[in-house]
Protein backbone atom coordinates (compact mmCIF):
# COMPACT_ATOMS: atom_id res chain seq x y z
CA UNK A 1 0.00 0.00 0.00
CA UNK A 2 1.12 3.72 0.14
CA UNK A 3 4.48 3.68 1.59
CA UNK A 4 4.16 5.59 5.19
CA UNK A 5 6.94 8.33 6.23
CA UNK A 6 6.95 9.43 10.15
CA UNK A 7 9.14 13.02 8.41
CA UNK A 8 8.06 16.41 9.70
CA UNK A 9 8.02 18.66 6.09
CA UNK A 10 7.13 21.74 8.47
CA UNK A 11 9.55 21.48 11.09
CA UNK A 12 12.90 23.72 11.46
CA UNK A 13 15.41 21.35 10.70
CA UNK A 14 13.16 20.47 7.45
CA UNK A 15 12.23 24.08 6.41
CA UNK A 16 16.56 24.67 7.22
CA UNK A 17 17.65 22.32 4.89
CA UNK A 18 14.80 20.03 2.87
CA UNK A 19 17.30 18.15 0.64
CA UNK A 20 17.82 15.07 2.23
CA UNK A 21 14.54 14.53 3.10
CA UNK A 22 13.62 15.44 -0.48
CA UNK A 23 15.36 12.55 -1.81
CA UNK A 24 13.61 10.41 0.75
CA UNK A 25 9.94 11.15 -0.28
CA UNK A 26 10.69 10.55 -4.11
CA UNK A 27 12.79 7.42 -2.91
CA UNK A 28 10.01 6.18 -0.73
CA UNK A 29 7.48 6.10 -4.13
CA UNK A 30 5.35 8.30 -6.92
CA UNK A 31 2.74 8.70 -3.56
CA UNK A 32 2.96 8.58 0.40
CA UNK A 33 1.31 8.80 3.93
CA UNK A 34 2.58 11.58 5.98
CA UNK A 35 1.83 9.86 9.22
CA UNK A 36 2.37 13.39 11.37
CA UNK A 37 -0.43 15.54 9.88
CA UNK A 38 -2.82 12.47 8.30
CA UNK A 39 -2.09 13.51 4.50
CA UNK A 40 -0.63 12.33 1.66
CA UNK A 41 2.22 13.60 -0.38
CA UNK A 42 3.45 13.61 -3.99
CA UNK A 43 7.67 14.84 -4.47
CA UNK A 44 8.03 13.35 -8.06
CA UNK A 45 7.85 15.60 -11.20
CA UNK A 46 5.30 13.32 -12.77
CA UNK A 47 2.93 13.22 -9.73
CA UNK A 48 3.27 16.48 -9.06
CA UNK A 49 2.74 17.69 -12.79
CA UNK A 50 -0.23 15.39 -13.00
CA UNK A 51 -1.87 16.81 -9.35
CA UNK A 52 -1.61 20.61 -10.51
CA UNK A 53 -2.91 19.41 -14.30
CA UNK A 54 -6.22 17.88 -12.93
CA UNK A 55 -7.67 20.35 -11.45
CA UNK A 56 -11.62 19.01 -11.48
CA UNK A 57 -10.33 15.88 -8.45
CA UNK A 58 -7.28 17.93 -7.08
CA UNK A 59 -9.49 21.15 -6.16
CA UNK A 60 -8.07 24.41 -4.94
CA UNK A 61 -11.36 25.55 -3.59
CA UNK A 62 -10.96 23.69 -0.41
CA UNK A 63 -8.39 25.47 0.19
CA UNK A 64 -4.19 25.26 -0.98
CA UNK A 65 -3.32 25.01 2.21
CA UNK A 66 -3.40 22.60 5.39
CA UNK A 67 -6.95 23.54 6.14
CA UNK A 68 -10.08 22.08 4.45
CA UNK A 69 -12.55 24.58 3.87
CA UNK A 70 -15.27 22.11 4.04
CA UNK A 71 -14.25 21.95 7.41
CA UNK A 72 -13.32 24.69 8.84
CA UNK A 73 -13.38 28.21 8.55
CA UNK A 74 -10.67 30.13 6.80
CA UNK A 75 -8.40 32.86 8.25
CA UNK A 76 -9.60 35.37 5.74
CA UNK A 77 -11.99 35.40 3.06
CA UNK A 78 -10.97 32.96 0.08
CA UNK A 79 -9.32 33.98 -3.16
CA UNK A 80 -11.39 34.50 -6.04
CA UNK A 81 -8.30 33.25 -7.94
CA UNK A 82 -6.07 30.75 -5.94
CA UNK A 83 -8.75 29.05 -3.75
CA UNK A 84 -11.44 28.78 -6.44
CA UNK A 85 -11.88 26.44 -9.00
CA UNK A 86 -13.70 26.75 -12.57
CA UNK A 87 -16.06 28.11 -13.44
CA UNK A 88 -15.71 30.74 -10.90
CA UNK A 89 -11.89 31.02 -11.16
CA UNK A 90 -12.19 30.76 -14.92
CA UNK A 91 -14.52 34.30 -14.88
CA UNK A 92 -11.73 35.69 -12.51
CA UNK A 93 -8.29 34.50 -14.03
CA UNK A 94 -10.15 36.26 -17.22
CA UNK A 95 -10.56 39.57 -15.83
CA UNK A 96 -7.01 39.50 -14.73
CA UNK A 97 -5.17 38.23 -17.11
CA UNK A 98 -6.52 40.85 -19.65
CA UNK A 99 -4.75 43.57 -17.66
CA UNK A 100 -0.77 41.51 -17.01
CA UNK A 101 -0.57 41.62 -20.95
CA UNK A 102 3.42 41.10 -22.86
CA UNK A 103 2.07 44.55 -24.17
CA UNK A 104 2.00 46.00 -20.25
CA UNK A 105 4.95 44.05 -19.39
CA UNK A 106 7.16 45.40 -22.32
CA UNK A 107 6.12 49.05 -21.47
CA UNK A 108 7.41 48.51 -17.78
CA UNK A 109 10.92 46.67 -19.13
CA UNK A 110 12.70 50.30 -19.85
CA UNK A 111 11.52 51.79 -16.12
CA UNK A 112 12.65 48.69 -14.26
CA UNK A 113 15.67 48.17 -15.97
CA UNK A 114 16.81 51.71 -15.04
CA UNK A 115 15.24 51.11 -11.56
CA UNK A 116 17.81 48.28 -11.15
CA UNK A 117 20.90 49.79 -12.80
CA UNK A 118 20.48 52.46 -10.59
CA UNK A 119 20.25 50.70 -7.11
CA UNK A 120 22.82 47.79 -7.79
CA UNK A 121 25.35 50.71 -9.16
CA UNK A 122 24.73 52.88 -5.86
CA UNK A 123 25.04 49.85 -3.42
CA UNK A 124 28.08 48.47 -5.25
CA UNK A 125 29.87 51.71 -5.28
CA UNK A 126 30.41 50.97 -1.38
CA UNK A 127 32.99 48.43 -2.39
CA UNK A 128 32.14 46.67 0.93
CA UNK A 129 29.63 44.06 2.61
CA UNK A 130 26.23 44.33 2.27
CA UNK A 131 23.26 42.59 3.22
CA UNK A 132 22.46 41.07 -0.41
CA UNK A 133 18.48 40.73 1.00
CA UNK A 134 17.92 44.84 2.93
CA UNK A 135 19.66 46.36 0.05
CA UNK A 136 18.98 44.43 -2.55
CA UNK A 137 16.48 41.72 -2.80
CA UNK A 138 13.73 43.45 -0.77
CA UNK A 139 14.82 47.16 -2.10
CA UNK A 140 14.48 46.13 -5.33
CA UNK A 141 10.62 44.58 -5.82
CA UNK A 142 9.62 47.34 -2.42
CA UNK A 143 10.81 50.04 -5.36
CA UNK A 144 8.86 48.60 -8.32
CA UNK A 145 6.18 47.02 -7.26
CA UNK A 146 4.09 48.87 -5.46
CA UNK A 147 4.72 51.83 -8.12
CA UNK A 148 3.72 49.46 -10.61
CA UNK A 149 0.30 48.50 -8.36
CA UNK A 150 -0.23 52.44 -7.45
CA UNK A 151 0.29 52.19 -3.84
CA UNK A 152 1.27 55.56 -1.41
CA UNK A 153 4.93 55.63 -1.20
CA UNK A 154 4.37 54.92 2.90
CA UNK A 155 3.40 51.98 4.38
CA UNK A 156 4.90 49.84 1.84
CA UNK A 157 7.07 48.44 4.38
CA UNK A 158 3.67 46.33 5.40
CA UNK A 159 3.80 44.27 2.18
CA UNK A 160 6.01 41.78 3.46
CA UNK A 161 4.82 41.08 7.03
CA UNK A 162 1.45 40.51 5.36
CA UNK A 163 3.00 38.03 2.62
CA UNK A 164 4.87 36.42 5.17
CA UNK A 165 1.12 35.82 7.21
CA UNK A 166 -0.81 35.04 3.91
CA UNK A 167 2.40 31.97 2.66
CA UNK A 168 2.99 30.70 6.70
CA UNK A 169 -0.49 30.06 7.25
CA UNK A 170 -0.62 27.32 4.25
CA UNK A 171 1.05 25.28 6.61
CA UNK A 172 0.15 23.65 10.29
CA UNK A 173 -0.72 25.89 13.37
CA UNK A 174 3.38 25.38 14.62
CA UNK A 175 5.18 28.85 15.58
CA UNK A 176 5.79 29.95 12.29
CA UNK A 177 2.39 30.43 11.72
CA UNK A 178 0.93 31.90 14.98
CA UNK A 179 4.39 34.21 14.90
CA UNK A 180 3.59 35.56 11.38
CA UNK A 181 -0.57 36.19 12.45
CA UNK A 182 1.04 38.52 15.16
CA UNK A 183 3.13 40.02 12.64
CA UNK A 184 0.43 40.25 9.93
CA UNK A 185 -2.08 41.70 11.95
CA UNK A 186 -1.43 45.49 11.62
CA UNK A 187 -0.17 45.18 8.51
CA UNK A 188 -3.49 43.10 7.11
CA UNK A 189 -5.35 46.72 8.19
CA UNK A 190 -3.40 48.53 5.39
CA UNK A 191 -3.42 46.05 2.87
CA UNK A 192 -6.93 45.70 3.10
CA UNK A 193 -7.39 49.92 3.12
CA UNK A 194 -5.08 49.67 -0.34
CA UNK A 195 -7.59 47.06 -1.84
CA UNK A 196 -10.21 49.24 -1.28
CA UNK A 197 -11.89 50.55 -5.20
CA UNK A 198 -10.50 54.06 -5.01
CA UNK A 199 -7.71 53.46 -3.42
CA UNK A 200 -4.84 52.44 -5.42
CA UNK A 201 -3.40 55.58 -8.21
CA UNK A 202 -6.10 56.00 -10.80
CA UNK A 203 -3.27 55.49 -13.58
CA UNK A 204 -1.87 52.09 -11.90
CA UNK A 205 -2.44 48.31 -12.23
CA UNK A 206 -4.87 48.42 -9.05
CA UNK A 207 -6.89 51.05 -10.13
CA UNK A 208 -7.34 48.91 -13.75
CA UNK A 209 -8.08 45.45 -11.50
CA UNK A 210 -10.88 47.12 -10.04
CA UNK A 211 -11.99 48.49 -13.36
CA UNK A 212 -11.95 45.43 -14.66
CA UNK A 213 -13.81 43.30 -12.27
CA UNK A 214 -16.49 45.94 -12.18
CA UNK A 215 -17.23 46.30 -15.69
CA UNK A 216 -17.16 42.09 -15.09
CA UNK A 217 -20.36 42.41 -12.84
CA UNK A 218 -17.92 42.12 -9.50
CA UNK A 219 -19.06 43.77 -6.27
CA UNK A 220 -16.67 46.35 -4.48
CA UNK A 221 -15.58 43.19 -1.97
CA UNK A 222 -15.06 40.83 -4.79
CA UNK A 223 -13.02 43.94 -6.85
CA UNK A 224 -10.83 43.94 -3.74
CA UNK A 225 -10.21 40.31 -3.20
CA UNK A 226 -9.45 40.33 -6.77
CA UNK A 227 -6.31 43.29 -5.59
CA UNK A 228 -5.71 41.49 -2.61
CA UNK A 229 -4.35 38.30 -4.84
CA UNK A 230 -1.58 40.49 -6.53
CA UNK A 231 -0.39 41.76 -2.90
CA UNK A 232 -0.61 38.61 -1.47
CA UNK A 233 1.85 36.83 -4.01
CA UNK A 234 3.30 39.47 -5.75
CA UNK A 235 6.36 40.60 -3.39
CA UNK A 236 7.66 37.63 -1.01
CA UNK A 237 8.48 35.40 -3.93
CA UNK A 238 10.12 37.64 -6.30
CA UNK A 239 12.27 39.01 -2.58
CA UNK A 240 13.13 35.37 -2.11
CA UNK A 241 14.10 34.95 -5.89
CA UNK A 242 16.03 37.66 -6.54
CA UNK A 243 18.03 36.68 -3.03
CA UNK A 244 18.06 33.08 -3.59
CA UNK A 245 19.81 34.08 -7.12
CA UNK A 246 22.36 35.96 -4.87
CA UNK A 247 22.94 33.53 -3.05
CA UNK A 248 23.11 30.85 -5.88
CA UNK A 249 25.73 33.59 -7.80
CA UNK A 250 27.52 34.44 -4.76
CA UNK A 251 28.24 30.31 -4.09
CA UNK A 252 28.87 29.70 -7.81
CA UNK A 253 31.37 31.79 -8.90
CA UNK A 254 32.24 30.22 -12.16
CA UNK A 255 28.12 31.11 -12.94
CA UNK A 256 28.48 34.29 -12.31
CA UNK A 257 31.35 34.43 -14.65
CA UNK A 258 28.93 33.16 -17.29
CA UNK A 259 26.78 36.00 -16.61
CA UNK A 260 29.21 38.55 -16.58
CA UNK A 261 30.48 37.56 -19.98
CA UNK A 262 26.58 37.78 -21.39
CA UNK A 263 24.28 39.97 -18.90
CA UNK A 264 21.52 38.56 -21.90
CA UNK A 265 21.66 34.96 -19.59
CA UNK A 266 20.08 36.97 -16.76
CA UNK A 267 16.41 35.73 -18.06
CA UNK A 268 17.99 32.12 -17.74
CA UNK A 269 19.64 32.27 -14.52
CA UNK A 270 16.46 33.84 -12.49
CA UNK A 271 14.58 30.92 -14.15
CA UNK A 272 17.18 28.36 -13.29
CA UNK A 273 17.16 30.39 -9.58
CA UNK A 274 13.51 29.51 -9.69
CA UNK A 275 13.54 25.52 -10.71
CA UNK A 276 16.86 25.27 -8.19
CA UNK A 277 15.67 27.18 -5.24
CA UNK A 278 11.97 27.13 -5.84
CA UNK A 279 10.67 30.33 -3.80
CA UNK A 280 7.43 28.52 -3.64
CA UNK A 281 7.91 25.13 -1.56
CA UNK A 282 5.03 23.61 -1.33
CA UNK A 283 1.36 23.96 -1.81
CA UNK A 284 -1.46 21.82 -1.15
CA UNK A 285 -4.73 20.14 -3.14
CA UNK A 286 -7.64 18.94 -1.97
CA UNK A 287 -9.26 15.57 -3.21
CA UNK A 288 -13.12 16.29 -3.98
CA UNK A 289 -13.52 12.25 -4.99
CA UNK A 290 -12.00 9.35 -4.74
CA UNK A 291 -8.99 9.32 -6.86
CA UNK A 292 -6.23 7.22 -8.36
CA UNK A 293 -2.35 8.49 -8.67
CA UNK A 294 -0.14 6.35 -10.27
CA UNK A 295 -2.03 2.79 -8.64
CA UNK A 296 -2.26 3.77 -5.31
CA UNK A 297 -5.78 4.85 -4.12
CA UNK A 298 -6.30 8.61 -2.62
CA UNK A 299 -10.11 8.41 -1.12
CA UNK A 300 -12.25 11.95 -1.00
CA UNK A 301 -11.37 14.73 1.16
CA UNK A 302 -8.01 13.95 1.29
CA UNK A 303 -5.28 16.59 1.49
CA UNK A 304 -2.44 16.05 -1.40
CA UNK A 305 1.08 17.97 -0.53
CA UNK A 306 2.96 18.51 -3.47
CA UNK A 307 6.59 19.64 -2.98
CA UNK A 308 7.34 21.84 -6.30
CA UNK A 309 11.54 21.96 -4.99
CA UNK A 310 11.47 18.16 -4.94
CA UNK A 311 10.20 18.12 -8.25
CA UNK A 312 12.63 20.47 -9.54
CA UNK A 313 15.10 18.63 -8.70
CA UNK A 314 14.20 15.30 -9.71
CA UNK A 315 16.76 13.06 -11.79
CA UNK A 316 13.44 11.39 -13.56
CA UNK A 317 13.23 14.96 -15.18
CA UNK A 318 16.36 16.41 -14.65
CA UNK A 319 20.42 16.26 -15.41
CA UNK A 320 22.58 16.69 -12.57
CA UNK A 321 19.51 18.48 -10.87
CA UNK A 322 21.51 19.62 -8.04
CA UNK A 323 24.03 21.96 -9.79
CA UNK A 324 22.97 25.49 -10.51
CA UNK A 325 23.57 25.31 -14.01
CA UNK A 326 22.69 29.46 -15.53
CA UNK A 327 22.77 27.19 -19.07
CA UNK A 328 20.59 24.62 -18.29
CA UNK A 329 17.21 24.48 -20.34
CA UNK A 330 15.08 25.39 -17.33
CA UNK A 331 11.91 25.22 -18.85
CA UNK A 332 9.39 22.53 -17.56
CA UNK A 333 9.99 23.24 -13.78
CA UNK A 334 6.83 23.90 -11.39
CA UNK A 335 8.13 26.54 -10.12
CA UNK A 336 5.60 28.72 -11.25
CA UNK A 337 2.98 25.97 -11.01
CA UNK A 338 1.21 24.50 -13.75
CA UNK A 339 -2.27 24.25 -15.52
CA UNK A 340 -5.33 26.38 -14.90
CA UNK A 341 -3.77 28.03 -11.37
CA UNK A 342 -0.27 28.72 -13.13
CA UNK A 343 1.32 31.61 -11.92
CA UNK A 344 -0.28 34.71 -12.91
CA UNK A 345 2.40 36.89 -12.59
CA UNK A 346 5.46 34.70 -14.05
CA UNK A 347 6.09 37.24 -16.38
CA UNK A 348 6.20 40.42 -14.25
CA UNK A 349 8.47 38.46 -11.91
CA UNK A 350 10.55 36.91 -15.01
CA UNK A 351 11.10 40.88 -15.52
CA UNK A 352 12.19 41.59 -12.03
CA UNK A 353 14.11 39.33 -12.28
CA UNK A 354 15.89 39.79 -15.32
CA UNK A 355 16.49 43.41 -15.29
CA UNK A 356 18.14 42.72 -11.75
CA UNK A 357 20.28 40.60 -12.64
CA UNK A 358 20.79 42.05 -16.10
CA UNK A 359 22.48 45.03 -13.88
CA UNK A 360 24.73 42.49 -11.27
CA UNK A 361 26.25 41.58 -14.22
CA UNK A 362 26.98 45.37 -15.74
CA UNK A 363 27.68 47.00 -12.30
CA UNK A 364 29.58 44.25 -10.17
CA UNK A 365 33.05 43.12 -10.85
CA UNK A 366 33.26 40.17 -7.84
CA UNK A 367 30.30 38.95 -6.04
CA UNK A 368 31.33 37.31 -2.62
CA UNK A 369 30.36 35.58 0.08
CA UNK A 370 31.00 37.66 3.44
CA UNK A 371 29.68 35.08 6.02
CA UNK A 372 26.88 33.02 6.64
CA UNK A 373 23.56 33.40 5.30
CA UNK A 374 20.77 33.05 7.65
CA UNK A 375 17.76 30.91 6.04
CA UNK A 376 14.26 33.00 6.74
CA UNK A 377 11.85 29.75 8.30
CA UNK A 378 8.79 29.83 6.80
CA UNK A 379 5.95 27.30 6.08
CA UNK A 380 5.71 27.60 2.07
CA UNK A 381 8.51 30.10 1.29
CA UNK A 382 12.27 29.36 0.75
CA UNK A 383 14.37 32.44 0.89
CA UNK A 384 16.97 34.35 3.32
CA UNK A 385 16.73 36.76 6.32
CA UNK A 386 20.17 38.04 5.37
CA UNK A 387 22.89 37.22 2.88
CA UNK A 388 25.99 39.09 3.94
CA UNK A 389 28.34 39.95 0.32
CA UNK A 390 31.10 41.47 -0.64
CA UNK A 391 30.96 43.49 -3.97
CA UNK A 392 33.91 44.91 -6.02
CA UNK A 393 31.91 47.31 -8.25
CA UNK A 394 33.08 47.06 -11.88
C1 LIG B 1 9.44 34.18 -8.20
C2 LIG B 1 8.21 34.68 -8.03
C3 LIG B 1 6.95 33.84 -7.99
C4 LIG B 1 6.78 32.49 -7.77
C5 LIG B 1 7.86 31.42 -7.51
C6 LIG B 1 5.34 32.23 -7.86
C7 LIG B 1 4.75 30.96 -7.74
C8 LIG B 1 3.42 30.69 -7.96
C9 LIG B 1 2.83 29.37 -7.98
C10 LIG B 1 3.61 28.07 -7.75
C11 LIG B 1 1.50 29.50 -8.22
C12 LIG B 1 0.46 28.38 -8.36
C13 LIG B 1 -0.45 28.29 -7.17
C14 LIG B 1 -1.45 27.12 -7.31
O1 LIG B 1 -1.34 26.36 -8.29
O2 LIG B 1 -2.31 26.97 -6.42
C15 LIG B 1 1.24 30.92 -8.34
C16 LIG B 1 -0.01 31.46 -8.54
C17 LIG B 1 -0.25 32.82 -8.55
N1 LIG B 1 0.69 33.83 -8.57
FE1 LIG B 1 2.69 33.60 -8.50
N2 LIG B 1 4.67 33.40 -8.11
C18 LIG B 1 5.61 34.40 -8.19
C19 LIG B 1 5.37 35.75 -8.42
C20 LIG B 1 4.12 36.30 -8.55
C21 LIG B 1 3.88 37.72 -8.77
C22 LIG B 1 4.96 38.80 -8.92
C23 LIG B 1 2.51 37.88 -8.80
C24 LIG B 1 1.66 39.11 -9.00
C25 LIG B 1 2.07 40.22 -9.48
C26 LIG B 1 1.92 36.55 -8.62
C27 LIG B 1 0.57 36.30 -8.59
C28 LIG B 1 0.01 35.02 -8.56
C29 LIG B 1 -1.43 34.79 -8.56
C30 LIG B 1 -2.53 35.87 -8.56
C31 LIG B 1 -1.60 33.39 -8.55
C32 LIG B 1 -2.91 32.61 -8.51
C33 LIG B 1 -3.26 32.21 -9.93
C34 LIG B 1 -4.50 31.32 -9.98
O3 LIG B 1 -4.80 30.67 -8.94
O4 LIG B 1 -5.12 31.27 -11.06
N3 LIG B 1 2.93 35.61 -8.46
N4 LIG B 1 2.42 31.63 -8.20
C1 LIG C 1 2.14 30.28 -4.74
C2 LIG C 1 0.78 30.86 -4.47
C3 LIG C 1 0.15 30.15 -3.32
C4 LIG C 1 0.94 32.38 -4.24
C5 LIG C 1 -0.36 33.07 -4.04
C6 LIG C 1 -0.74 33.56 -2.78
C7 LIG C 1 -1.96 34.23 -2.63
C8 LIG C 1 -2.79 34.40 -3.73
C9 LIG C 1 -4.13 35.09 -3.59
O1 LIG C 1 -4.92 35.01 -4.57
O2 LIG C 1 -4.39 35.69 -2.51
C10 LIG C 1 -2.43 33.93 -5.00
C11 LIG C 1 -1.20 33.25 -5.14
Amino acid sequence: EVPVLELDPFSDEFLNDPYEAHEQMREAGPVFWLERYQLYGVARHAEVSQVLADHETYVSSRGVGISDFAKEKPWRPPSLLLEADPPHHTKARHVVSHIMTPKVLRGLKEGFQERADELVARVAAGNGTVDGVADLAEAYPLEVFPDFIGLPKDGRENLLPYGSMVFNTFGPRNSHFERAMERGAKAQTWIMEQCQPGAPAPDGLGAKIHAAAADAGYNEEDQAKLLRSFLSAGVDTTVHGIGNALQCLAENPEQFGYLREEPSLARAAFEETVRYSSPVQTFFRTTNKDAELSGFRIPEGSKVLMFLAAANRDPRQWENPSSFDIRRKAAGHVGFGFGVHACLGQMLARLEGECFLAALARHVEKLEPAGEPVQQLNNTLRGLDSLPLRLTAA
